[in-house]
């Protein structure tokens, strides 16, 4: 990925929080701007607080920031250079999905999939499906929306990989046939003495999904994460019927950025300035 120049944070007082906010410019081309016919659609999903938001800030800044206000689900529209042809990278993410823990006698709430019908008739607000998923409609939206799916779990977290296969079904449900490209994530990587979830168990379970799996960290590892992407959209453009299939030398490059819509970044990323700096400079 080469980014022109390094994207400069700016700092700016918050409207309506408190205190500062670190802000990281992305670049957004609007989507009208898209390389016409020639757009990869991804979408980031999984449990809350796995680093869905980190690892799509790193691939596009190359940056780590902290931390972000509640995932809302933004959309970004990069033109990108892959292997040598340029297409237009669109990278949905996506509020956290939960995993209801039904109660053992079948009770909650009743088991369906609010799933967008051929007709595009309105689905319900949310959907809890058999394995007790509970996804709102916009997660459902963009996954009918997607290509390419990249399913997040962190290594310290149990629960956000059991997340996992629930999700990947709900997904199946929503693109009952066809192939669908996805990558299984397991970030968080860097926190090892907190594993909770074995390497090997996500190779087996990307293996069942019909994916690949990538061990990252989105705080320590731009390279890793960089792969991750460039292995799905080569997946999608393959996918889609791009190129000859076979893989392409070249890599992924994100072209040069328009000036950053600061207007926009303000809705996008706020990072509370942590007190342990304020405190370590007030010493
Ligand atoms: N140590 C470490 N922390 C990470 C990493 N990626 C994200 N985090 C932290 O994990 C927390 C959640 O990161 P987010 O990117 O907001 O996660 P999310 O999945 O978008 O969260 P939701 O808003 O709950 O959907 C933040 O405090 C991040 O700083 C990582 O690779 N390593």
């Amino acid at each position: 990925m080469r980014l022109s120049g390094d994207p400069a944070a700016a700092t700016m007082s918050s409207s309506g929080g408190s205190g500062n906010f670190l802000l990281v410019p992305i670049p957004e081309y609007p989507p009208l701007d898209c390389v016409p016919n020639k757009t990869v659609k991804i979408v980031v999903l999984g449990a809350s607080n796995v680093g869905k938001t980190a690892l799509i800030v790193r691939f596009l800044t190359k940056r780590f920031i902290g931390d972000y206000e509640a995932n809302t689900g933004a959309l970004y529209s990069r033109k990108v250079a892959l292997d040598g042809e340029e297409v237009s990278l669109q990278i949905q993410d996506t509020p956290c999905v939960a995993l209801q823990v039904n109660p053992p006698d079948g009770g909650g709430r009743p088991a369906h999939a609010s799933i967008p019908e051929a007709s595009g008739s309105v689905m319900s607000r949310t959907s809890d499906d058999a394995e007790g998923l509970h996804c709102q409609e916009q997660i459902n939206r963009s996954i009918y929306w997607a290509d390419g799916y990249v399913l997040v779990y962190s290594i310290t977290d149990l629960h956000s990989y059991r997340t996992i296969q629930p999700l990947y079904q709900h997904v199946r449900r929503i693109h009952p046939s066809g192939n669908i490209p996805v990558i299984l994530v397991g970030n968080k990587s860097d926190l090892l003495r907190a594993r909770q979830v074995p390497a090997d168990e996500g190779e087996t379970l990307a293996a069942t999904l019909g994916g690949v799996y990538f061990e990252a960290s989105a705080r320590e590892n731009h390279e890793g994460v960089h792969a991750t992407f460039l292995h799905l959209c080569q997946e999608v453009v393959r996918a889609l019927g791009g190129g000859n299939g076979e893989k392409r030398r070249g890599g992924l490059h994100l072209a040069r950025p328009k000036s950053p819509n600061m207007q926009e970044l303000k809705r996008r990323f706020r990072q509370v300035l942590s007190s342990k700096v304020k405190s370590s400079t007030a010493l």
